[in-house]
C-alpha cells in the first residue's frame, strides 16, 4: 500500500463533486419513472460521459493520502472516499476510544421494499469497527464481522453510527458498534475479528 502526497486540492474537489453527482445520478436512476425514448437518450449521454472520463485514467480508486491538514484519507474507498460514488460518503469521527458518524441511507441502498439492503449496513459497520481498532492503534484486515440486525434501517433518515475498540490479543483486535436511530434506539449491532498483517507489524500504520 502507498500513500501518495495530494494532488492539487481544486482537481481534488472538482473529482468529488462529480462522485456526489453521480451519487444523484444512482438514487434518480432507481426512482426514475419517465418513458422509454427519454430512457434511451440519458443512456447515450452517460455513454458519452463515461467515454470522456475514461480518456485518461488511473489503475486504482485514490489511494491513502495526506490532505492540507496533515490527515490521512482515502478518497478511494467504498464507504468514507468523497472520491467514490459507491461512498456515502461516511464522515467519521473520534470520540476518544471511539468513533462516530451522522449517517443517511439513500433509496440506491433498497434491500426489502422501503429499507436498507442489510449487506449495505454490514459494510458500514466493519468500516467503523476497523477504524475503532485502528483508532486504538491495532490497524488490522477484517478477519470476521457478526451482525445482528434489530430493526429494518430506513433510508431518508438521518442516524447515527458508533465503534469502539474493546480488546487486543497480539495481531488480533476486536471492536463492537451499531448503527442506531437519533432516539438511540438500536437498529443494527456489530462485533468484528481485525487481524493486523505481518507485514503492517514492521511499519506502524498511521491512525486515521
Ligand atoms: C502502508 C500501510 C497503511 C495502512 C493504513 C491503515 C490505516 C487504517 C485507517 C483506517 C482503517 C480503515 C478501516 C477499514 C475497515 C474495513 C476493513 C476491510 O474491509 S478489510 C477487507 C476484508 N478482509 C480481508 O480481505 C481479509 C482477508 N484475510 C486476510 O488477509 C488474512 O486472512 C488475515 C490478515 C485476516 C489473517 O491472516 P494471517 O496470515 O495474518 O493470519 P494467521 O497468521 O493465519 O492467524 C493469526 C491469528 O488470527 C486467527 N485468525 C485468522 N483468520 C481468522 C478468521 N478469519 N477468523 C478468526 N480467527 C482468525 C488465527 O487463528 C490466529 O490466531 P492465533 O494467533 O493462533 O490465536
Amino acid at each position: 500500500m502507498t500513500i501518495e502526497a495530494a494532488p492539487v486540492e481544486a482537481r481534488l474537489q472538482a473529482l468529488c463533486e462529480l462522485s456526489a453527482q453521480v451519487r444523484d445520478l444512482m438514487d434518480a436512476t432507481a426512482l426514475t419513472d419517465v418513458q422509454e425514448p427519454e430512457l434511451t437518450a440519458v443512456t447515450a449521454m452517460l455513454a458519452e460521459a463515461t467515454a470522456r472520463l475514461r480518456a485518461v485514467t488511473r489503475d486504482t480508486p485514490r489511494p491513502f493520502e495526506i490532505g492540507p491538514d496533515g490527515s490521512l484519507r482515502h478518497l478511494g474507498n467504498a464507504v468514507t472516499g468523497g472520491a467514490n460514488p459507491h461512498a456515502l460518503p461516511l464522515v467519521v469521527e473520534r470520540d476518544g476510544a471511539a468513533v462516530h458518524a451522522r449517517l443517511s441511507f439513500r433509496p440506491m441502498h433498497e434491500g426489502p421494499p422501503g429499507s436498507v439492503h442489510g449487506g449495505i449496513s454490514a459494510m458500514i459497520l466493519d468500516h467503523l469497527l476497523g477504524q475503532a481498532a485502528a483508532a486504538a492503534g491495532a490497524a488490522g484486515m477484517t478477519a470476521s464481522l457478526t451482525v445482528h440486525y434489530r430493526k429494518p434501517v430506513p433510508y431518508g433518515t438521518p442516524l447515527l453510527a458508533r465503534a469502539e475498540h474493546v480488546r487486543a490479543e497480539g495481531r488480533k483486535s476486536w471492536s463492537e458498534g451499531q448503527i442506531t436511530a437519533l432516539d438511540g434506539t438500536p437498529l443494527v449491532e456489530a462485533t468484528g475479528l481485525f487481524i493486523t498483517p505481518t507485514g503492517w507489524t514492521t511499519h506502524p500504520a498511521p491512525l486515521p
